[in-house]
């Protein structure tokens, strides 16, 4: 195995070279708009997602890199060096796509050694390499066997071995996972952002599944109509949303109406149905209002069912547990906050086996400040 390569053990991102430079990238087939002028970098080593609903361009950006895509403007950089005039076959990079483009009448061998086959090296050594990348996905020993006979998720890894024995600078990755089933998907996530600390090759992942996105990421562009809409590290993108369509495509997001009432010295007062007066700072509120009706959003885990007796460490409100949806492991509760139409959404971890309340029951809901967001 190789060993962890020194550019991704652990130096910041800000301080790698550019790996991917995006400059004002349009794209239009024929009169429709794609790529809306996107710029952005992506570093050496990083594991990056675009991450969007379908439509949205990310495959199209993805194809600008591999240069299956001419662009309309703009300029792609790879390593520094202006993509514009050289071809797919000359780019330091390789695609793994949603369909395992594998050949099912060879080896699972002569698969992954099959882009070595004009290479001069002696026979050995090609197969060395080989052995070598079976050994990064996980098919040490698989070499023999014939490439139809193998599961989803294995033709996945020889597809995966397939790119990365050539040694490209950068792996695109086409909703690579997207055909597995949960369990496998959830493994080979894990496994992948293992293989690509290893190898230390720069990840671009194109998916629409939000939870994928936030598992594997450094960072994550989300892409909404040939636009980044957001672009940061996951937790940032949970915990800031910059915008509320960015915090409803990106997990569960409770939204209230809110009154701004006042602001200065790096707060905001509001007045929120439901919860009431609070202070949020100026970090909790949205960077670029837009002028639509102000509206404070949270996460269903910032939010606690009190049990009788049980006292809230910060701020508490009162309702009606509206819906209960369990989930072995959690519950999902629908609250209706007293003066409030549209039920929130709370999850409980099930921790101590406690009982599971009824629809129905009043209640009183823990909340804290600090776990809001305002949009406006
Ligand atoms: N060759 C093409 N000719 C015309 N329009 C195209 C072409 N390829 C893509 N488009 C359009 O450009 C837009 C962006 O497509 P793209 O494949 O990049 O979206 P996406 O975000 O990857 O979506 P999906 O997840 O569905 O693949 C879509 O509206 C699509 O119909």
């Amino acid at each position: 195995m190789t060993e962890p390569n020194v550019v991704t053990a652990r130096v910041p991102l800000e301080s790698r070279k550019k790996m991917i430079e995006f400059a004002s990238v349009q794209k239009y087939y024929g009169d429709y708009h794609a790529l809306r002028g996107i710029t952005a970098t992506i570093r050496e080593g990083e594991f990056f997602s675009l991450l969007g609903p379908s439509g949205c361009g990310k495959t199209t950006l993805l194809r600008t890199i591999a240069g299956f895509e001419d662009i309309s403007s703009g300029a792609v950089l790879i390593d520094g060096r202006d993509m514009s005039d050289v071809a797919p076959n000359k780019r330091p990079t390789n695609m793994v796509f949603q369909s395992y483009a594998i050949f099912p009448h060879l080896t699972v061998a002569e698969n992954v050694g099959f882009g070595l086959r004009r290479d001069p090296r002696p026979a050995a050594e090609k197969a060395r390499a080989v052995e070598e990348a079976l050994e990064m996905v996980g098919l040490k020993g698989y070499g023999a066997r014939a490439a139809h006979a193998l599961s989803g998720g294995q033709r996945q890894r020889v597809a995966l071995a397939r790119a990365l024995i050539l040694k490209p600078k950068v792996l695109l990755l086409d909703e690579p996972l997207s055909a597995l089933d949960k369990k496998i998907r959830e493994q080979m996530q894990v496994e992948l952002i293992k293989l690509q600390r290893e190898v230390g090759i720069t990840f671009v992942l194109v998916t629409h599944d939000q939870e994928e996105a936030l598992v594997m990421s450094d960072r994550i562009a989300v892409m909404f109509e040939g636009e980044i809409a957001q672009l940061a590290d996951p937790e940032t993108l949970y915990r800031r949303p910059a915008s509320r369509r960015v915090a409803d495509f990106i997990g569960v997001m409770n939204f209230l109406p809110a009154n701004v009432l006042g602001e200065g010295g790096g707060h905001v007062q509001l007045e929120v149905a439901g919860l009431g007066a609070v202070d949020v700072t100026d970090d909790q509120a949205q960077a670029k209002p837009t002028g639509e009706a102000p509206a404070v959003g949270f996460r269903p885990e910032t939010l606690t069912i009190l049990y009788e007796g049980q006292v809230a460490s910060e701020r508490e409100a009162p309702g009606v547990i509206d819906e209960v949806v369990y989930y072995g492991d959690m519950t999902y509760y629908d609250v209706k906050l007293d003066g409030v139409e549209t039920p929130v959404r709370i999850s409980m971890r099930n921790v101590f086996g406690r009982p599971v309340l009824d629809v129905g029951t009043r209640t009183r809901v823990a909340w804290s400040p600090g776990a809001l967001v305002l949009f406006r």
